[in-house]
């Protein structure tokens, strides 16, 4: 069996707060805004593989009303999410995931988000794959107000 999902999601920069992207923290003069830390990276692959399971999205699982989640790290929502997937019988075929961001640079930290990523996945770093775009200086990530995420997943049977 393959069970396929998909990820968005969008933070606007905020003064004041450290950039977490895949779980790293990364050298910028602003952060992300958000109810939890903002992750924006992590929030689309949970997106991504709450859909493959077909269990809804982030926001169903942790509602951004509830206290319990304020400052969240949300490593710690994926690795929940993920105890889903383990518990489904599924394992990771591999996943797939872009930020969209006119700054920071992100090659720099890329492997150290792929193997952090890897890590709470209990996966191999060779299927995962993180890459980063810009969007030359258009739009809203291209004038620097947030950041967007997207992610695609792709679970298998165990056996
Ligand atoms: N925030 C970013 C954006 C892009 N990169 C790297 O630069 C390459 C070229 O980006 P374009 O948007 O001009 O196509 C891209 O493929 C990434 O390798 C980056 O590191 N950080
Ligand atoms: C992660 C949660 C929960 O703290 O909060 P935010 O950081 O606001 O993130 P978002 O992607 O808007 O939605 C999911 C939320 O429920």
């Amino acid at each position: 069996m393959i069970k396929v999902g998909q990820g968005f999601d969008v933070h606007r920069f905020t003064e004041g707060r450290p950039l977490i992207l895949g779980g790293v923290n990364i050298p910028h003069p602003r952060g992300l805004e958000g109810h939890s830390d903002a992750d924006v990276l992590l929030h689309a692959i949970t997106d991504a593989i709450l859909g493959a399971l077909g269990k809804g999205d982030i926001g169903t699982h942790f509602p951004d009303t509830d206290p319990e989640f304020k400052g969240v790290d949300s490593a710690k929502l994926l690795e929940k999410v993920w105890t889903m997937v383990e518990e489904s019988g599924l394992m990771l075929g591999n996943l797939d995931a872009t930020v969209i961001a006119q700054r920071p640079k992100m090659a720099p930290h890329i492997s150290r988000i792929r193997k952090r990523v890897a890590n709470l996945l209990r996966a191999d770093v060779s299927d995962i794959n993180i890459k980063a775009t810009t969007t030359e200086r258009l739009g809203f990530t291209g004038r620097e107000e947030g950041i967007a995420s997207m992610a695609i997943v792709c679970l298998t049977s165990r056996e």
